[in-house]
Formats: C-alpha cells, structure tokens, sequence
C-alpha cells in the first residue's frame, strides 16, 4: 500500500498521521496519533482508521521532557509497531520566512535555507528539521515536502505586513509573517463546505493551542494575523507571553543582565500561562486548579484574545464569524464560553447546550454572529500538498522512488 507519513511538531505535542494513497490522488486516514502533554503529563494515544485505539500509555513527566525525546518515542513506536514504507514524508515546517509561499520539495539547500530560522522559532524550526535531515541521510531518495505556518498568510497587504522600523529591515525578512498558517487553510476550506456563504465573508479563526494565535480571513483568505516575525506575539500561549511590550525586553538585558539566549529561554519557555499561573502551561491543569493565579492565567487569556478579536474585527472593517480550533478551542468548553463573552458586544451569544457538548455551531440560533467549533487537521493538509507536489514534480515518480 502507497502511503504518506506527516510529522508535526508543534510545542506542546508531537503529531503524525499515515494517509494511504488510493485511485485519482485521494488521500485515506489510515494512522492518526500524538504524544501530548510534552512538559506536563505525556501520554502517547494512536488510533487507526476507524478510530480503533493502537496505542494509550502515559509517561512520568521527566520521561519525555521535551519535544526532541517526544520525536525519539514517537518515531519507535511508528518504527517498532507498524511495517511503513512510505513513499513520503510531508513536514511541517513552522518558519518559512519571506520566500516560501508554498510547499516545497525537500533538498540539502532547501534544509540550509531553513536552518536560518532556527533563532525566529527556537521551540518548533529545530525539531522540524531534525527528521528531515535524518531521513535526507537514511533515505536520500524518498521524497519529503516542507509544508510552512508561514505560507498561508503570504496573502498580507503592506499594512499586515510591517513593522514602524526602517525599510531596510523589512526587506531583509523583519516582517509580520504570523503561524499556525496550515491549521488556518484547512479551516478556510472546511468552513466553505459547513457554512459555505459565511466562509465568503469576513471570519475570526482562533487558533488555541499550547501555541495560540488568530487570524482575520475574509473570502477564505488571510488578511491579519495576531502572530508576527516569531511565533511569540499575539496571544498569551502556554509558555509564551504574547503582546509584549519591547521595553521589557531592554529591562531584562540592560537591568537584569540577561544575556540573548537566556532571554530566548525565558520568552520562549517560562512565560505565558506557566509564568502567569506558576501552575502550569497545560489548560487542562488550570482549569483543575483552585489557585487564584491559575485563575488570573484563564481571566488574562480569556481577556487578550477579546481584545484581540476586537482589533482584526477592525481590520476585517465587521465580523460574520467567529471559529474555535486546536487543543484549548476544540476541547474547553469553560474557555470558548469566556472567550464568547467577551464577543458580547459584537452580538455573539453562546448556547450553553450546544457548547458544553461540542457541537460545530455553538452560538444561539439569534446570535449576530455565528460561532463555530472546527476541529482542525493541520496533518491532512500536509498530506494533501505532499502529494500533489509528488504528483506535479517532473522528476518525482512516487512509484518508483517507493522504499522499502
Ligand atoms: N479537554 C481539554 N480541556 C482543556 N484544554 C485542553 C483539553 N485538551 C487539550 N487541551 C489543551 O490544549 C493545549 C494543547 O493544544 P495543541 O493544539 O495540541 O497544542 P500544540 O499543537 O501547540 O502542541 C494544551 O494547553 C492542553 O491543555
Ligand atoms: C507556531 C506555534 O506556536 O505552533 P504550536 O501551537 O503547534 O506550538
Ligand atoms: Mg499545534
């Protein structure tokens, strides 16, 4: 059996599918697991097509510390337990910087160009491109394809795209990229299936995960992202502060004496919901949590993505919808109910049932703007665009480059 495997690390969890390749391009579900919790309380689960469970085991925190020993597990239990030869791999690649607007064929100078964003993404580039240097090495002639966070919000007029610095910097790649951009782009296409007139219009998607960000989409397009340069802008995430102001930044190096790299620690690492709550940066923990910071760290998220969904509502000049996705988005219903709250003055209204069980629309049927829970597959779109690019490559037969 043809079949493509899809590696996404992201911050907190490290996520794989195997998608079988079957007549006329379609893509099958076969393998759907993850290792999550990274930092708080591991667990690795899989399950295969029909959702049959393959795998459930929790591991002490210490057992899987960070997302590089997440990689080691994961990718045993896809070598020990399961027989794939894939005939691709398709990555997702967090920072494409200014020149990937769209996934790319993977090569040495394709990895070296993207090794110079390891420092713009400290907690993903580094292991995303881990895997792919090490099949590039073990297997050179199976085709891997970069899928970029970046690529989707490559649409961005000048406005989005700036920073009030000297030109000169722009053009040298200090732009407003934003991320999460695969997450957003299986968002736009879904939403034009479920509710295809509203996906013509002008939508909030929030991305809430350990990683949180949101974007303004109008016409299934992304026009403004609350993420920037890094991944460390916008929203408070579960290690990252979000907004803040760069004077900071100066008091911890001109007061505090801290060096860059212990900055990029601190920022990356030990901000956000764990600095804020001293609790945790798993939402799951906080929500369980009588701690009065760990309550202020729900108040603050809740608080800063209304704010912020006030400012792309203005970028978007309106709002006709408003979309929950990722691990906090498709998960807390105590989360999407505050967020909804705080959209009161735009006209959402909950229905408390309807929340509390899931559904895909969560809004009163009266609600002036309709909000939506969507699961998202960031792995579903890699595998898509894996295989049109080996189905477009000239040079690239996936039959004959098969593995084995
Ligand atoms: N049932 C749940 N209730 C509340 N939060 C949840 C739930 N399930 C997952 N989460 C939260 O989702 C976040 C992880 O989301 P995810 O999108 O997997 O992150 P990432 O891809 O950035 O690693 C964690 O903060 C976790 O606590
Ligand atoms: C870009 C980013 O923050 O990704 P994740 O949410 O997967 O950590
Ligand atoms: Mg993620």
């Amino acid at each position: 059996m043809d079949s493509i495997l899809v590696v996404n690390a992201g911050s907190s969890s490290v996520k794989f599918q195997i998608f079988s390749v079957e007549g006329e391009g379609r893509l099958r579900r076969q393998i759907k697991g993850q290792l999550d919790g990274i930092g708080s309380r591991p667990r690795l689960k899989a399950g295969g097509a029909a959702g049959d469970p393959l795998a459930d085991r929790a591991y002490p925190i210490e057992a899987v510390p960070d997302v590089t020993t997440a990689m080691g597990v994961a990718g045993e239990w896809l070598r020990e337990e399961l027989r794939i030869h894939p005939i691709a791999v398709g990555h997702r690649v967090v920072h494409g910087g200014p020149d990937y607007d769209k996934p790319v064929l993977i090569d040495h100078g394709v990895v070296a160009s993207l090794e110079r964003f390891i420092n713009l993404a400290p907690l993903h580039q580094p292991h995303n491109l881990s895997p792919i240097r090490s099949i590039l090495a073990n297997y050179p002639t199976l085709p891997q394809v970069a899928c970029f966070d970046t690529a989707f919000h490559r649409t961005h007029g000048a406005l989005a795209d700036h920073y009030a610095i000297p030109h000169p910097l722009h053009a040298e790649g200090v732009r407003r990229y934003g991320f999460h951009g695969l997450s957003y782009e299986y968002i736009a296409r879904t939403l034009a299936g479920v509710a295809p007139e509203i996906a013509k219009r002008r939508v909030i998607v929030a991305h809430l995960g350990s990683g949180a960000s949101m974007c303004a989409m109008k016409d299934g397009r992304s026009v403004e992202s609350t993420m920037g340069f890094t991944a460390l802008d916008g929203l408070p995430m579960g290690t990252r502060p979000g907004q803040l102001d760069p004077g900071v930044v100066l008091y911890l190096i001109s007061e505090k004496g801290m060096p860059a790299a212990k900055v990029q620690d601190f920022l990356y690492r030990e901000c956000g919901l764990k600095g804020l709550s001293g609790v945790s940066n798993d939402m799951r923990a906080l929500e369980q949590s009588d701690d009065p910071k760990a309550r202020l760290a729900i108040d603050y998220f809740a608080y800063r993505i209304g704010l912020n969904a006030g400012m792309l509502a203005a970028a978007l000049q309106g709002l006709d919808a408003f979309v929950f996705t990722a691990g906090i988005g498709e998960n807390s219903a105590t989360i999407r109910a505050r967020v909804v709250e705080q959209l009161g003055w735009l006209g959402a209204t909950l229905d408390p049932i309807q929340n509390s069980r899931h559904a895909r629309l969560i809004s009163q049927p009266g609600s002036l703007i309709p909000v939506y829970v969507v699961p998202t597959d960031e792995e579903l779109m890699i595998a898509q665009h894996t295989l049109s690019l080996l189905m477009n490559a000239p040079s690239t037969n996936p039959k004959q480059e098969r593995v084995s």
